[in-house]
């Protein structure tokens, strides 16, 4: 018989740490003391070790107990304390080499005084979120979750104190805009180094996050940092590890074969090697699956949270059977829209990388792969009566690379910002028509509020949801629509920008800060939902402020405040 494809051979869940493990027994004993209000579990599996993970176990196993088996906070507070450094604290603060407070030719376009000095604001916030791992991680890397980059990194900010891939793609497009060319290469260093360690681009650079991936953009970073700088040198040594990176999410479990008449589609789905609790939300993740009686469906349960975060889309009803039930979470049974732009994506810039390498043969079997899943997400995705592409539901989620008949019926109907992102790339915005047809569906489609494009038309507390709206999703369709050679998409795509960056600066100008997430109905709103409070700082908003400013500028004239 034929040998089954070589990533479904694999285990699909990777190994846990012994640190990890504890961690979490950790989380549950810090639940139970302290109780539920204000309680992230994330805190306690970015703890680092102060002492050897055995002698931390004793003193552990020697605290005293409550009749019902928890630790009294007191005790757990002194302990935490005396064995542990701070989350964070093995991450250390570092200014970047290449920041100045003011670049020349910063942002020419913004000719407004008051736009001008809040971006100069949000540009200098790079230095706050610049960090350098700190050598205890090198020298005793199984005391820490967090894992030693080579390079100093910019964070999120607030509990995200490490870095993430995808959000890096918006970083690194403010960088550009601030000038800041060195940082950016360094982060697309780092990124590479977790692909040439784990073979694939974490989801973040922590031990916990080992077991999946997200949203691939490593190849957008290095086109983006190409086109600022054109670093040829840059483009060919990052060349084998985009080769690496292609292979991971076209081969094994994360591909599936939908055939249409005589025709086989490759597309690629989100597919964690995972089926426990994630750690950094092992408490809630327990919680989700409490009523969950089999210990096999409890597994499938948690691989679909975890590959749920894989999308970067954690959480939304876009991944639910019943958008009311977080268990019936399904996302390995989706094939979908964004994941394969960003692939398709992937696979033009390596053709074009394969170009300036001087290699053919890749230039030419990466346009050749483009070509064909252009043609997969045009006949699996594209729904001409909505003038939108629509995720398309597969059936049994865990066996790999069965073919599946394509069926309009799967496609899913709901509308959610992702039905538009084939506009970010130019095989799509470069169709007038189709853009035009896409950009019409956009502004009836309901997504379209007072401060930006919404998430999704659900309102479900979930924060990949309505009414939150997130800096990426802003910026992929709103670039694309820009690059069309459409006036109608062009002044469409200015709406959405002038909306968005009014929203930032309002909600900047009454908290101080710039946010993970905007609610879209009023302008100067913040967002919410979702399993931990709002955050700062915000890495991916900053960039997206600063890259818009970059390419639409503000004229003097235009008001900034809410009208
Ligand atoms: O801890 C819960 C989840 O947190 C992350 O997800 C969210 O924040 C990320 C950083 O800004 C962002 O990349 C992601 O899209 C957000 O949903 C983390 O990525 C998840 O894996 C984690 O479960």
């Amino acid at each position: 018989a034929a040998s089954p494809p070589r990533a479904c051979a694999m285990a699909a869940a990777v190994a846990s740490t012994p640190l990890l493990a504890f961690l979490e027994r950790l989380q549950e004993a810090a639940l139970a003391a302290f109780g539920p209000r204000d309680f992230d579990p994330k805190l306690y599996i970015d703890l680092s070790l102060r002492s050897d993970l055995a002698s931390v176990e004793r003193a552990f196993a020697a605290l005293p107990r409550s009749p019902n088996g928890s630790v009294p906070a007191g005790d757990l507070k002194k302990f935490v304390a005396a064995h542990f450094g701070g989350a964070g604290s093995d991450l250390v603060p570092a200014r970047p080499p290449d920041f100045v407070p003011e670049p020349a030719g910063f942002l020419p376009r913004v000719k407004s005084p008051a736009v001008r000095a809040w971006a100069l604001k949000v540009h200098a916030l790079w230095s706050n979120l610049s960090r350098r791992v700190d050598d205890s991680v090198r020298e005793r890397p199984d005391w820490h979750t967090l894992l030693p980059l080579p390079g100093p990194v910019v964070i999120p900010g607030s509990r995200f104190r490490e870095v993430y891939y995808w959000d890096s793609y918006w970083v690194i497009r403010g960088l550009l805009a601030s000038k800041m060319y060195l940082t950016a290469k360094t982060i697309v260093n780092n990124l590479i180094y977790l692909l040439d360690t784990y073979g694939h681009v974490l989801n973040g650079a922590r031990a916990y996050y080992t077991n999946r991936s997200q949203p691939p953009l490593l190849s957008a970073m290095i086109r983006a940092i190409y086109e600022k700088t054109h670093d040829k040198e840059f483009v060919v040594k990052s060349l084998p590890a985009l080769l690496k990176e292609h292979d991971f999410w076209t081969s094994g479990l994360h591909q599936i074969t939908v055939q249409d008449r005589d025709c086989s589609h490759n597309l690629s789905r989100y597919y964690a090697m995972w089926d426990k609790p994630r750690p950094e939300s092992s408490t809630i993740d327990k919680k989700s699956a409490s009523n969950i009686s089999s210990t096999s469906e409890k597994q499938k349960f948690y691989r679909e949270v975890a590959s749920t975060a894989e999308s970067g889309w954690d959480f939304s009803t876009r991944w639910m059977r019943n958008p009311e039930d977080i268990t019936t979470l399904a996302t390995t049974s989706i094939l979908p829209v964004d994941l394969n732009i960003y692939i398709l994506r992937m696979e033009l810039d390596i053709s074009f990388f394969g170009k300036i390498a001087g290699n053919d043969n890749i230039a030419k079997h990466f346009l050749e792969a483009a070509k064909a899943r252009e043609k997969a997400v045009s006949t699996v995705f594209w729904n001409e009566r909505m003038g939108q592409w629509l995720d398309y539901w597969v059936g049994n989620s865990s066996s790999c690379m069965e073919g599946q008949h394509w069926d309009a019926a799967n496609q899913n109907k709901n509308v959610f910002a992702s039905n538009f992102l084939p506009l970010w790339i130019d095989v799509f915005n470069s169709d007038k028509n189709l853009v035009e047809k896409v950009a019409k569906s956009l502004r009836s489609s309901g997504l379209l509020r007072d401060a930006g494009i919404a998430t999704s038309l659900t309102n479900s507390s979930e924060q990949w949801d309505f009414p939150n709206g997130w800096a990426p999703l802003q910026h992929m369709i709103a670039e694309g629509l820009a690059r069309s050679g459409s006036s109608e998409a062009r002044s469409l795509a200015e709406d959405i920008v002038v909306r968005w960056i009014r929203t930032n600066y309002v909600a900047y100008k009454k908290t101080g800060a710039m946010h993970e997430k905007y609610d879209v109905q009023k302008c100067g709103e913040v967002g919410g939902g979702g399993e931990y409070i709002p955050q700062t700082g915000f890495g991916w908003s900053n960039g997206v402020v600063l890259a818009f400013l970059d390419e639409f500028g503000w004229p003097e004239d235009r008001r900034i405040d809410c009208q």
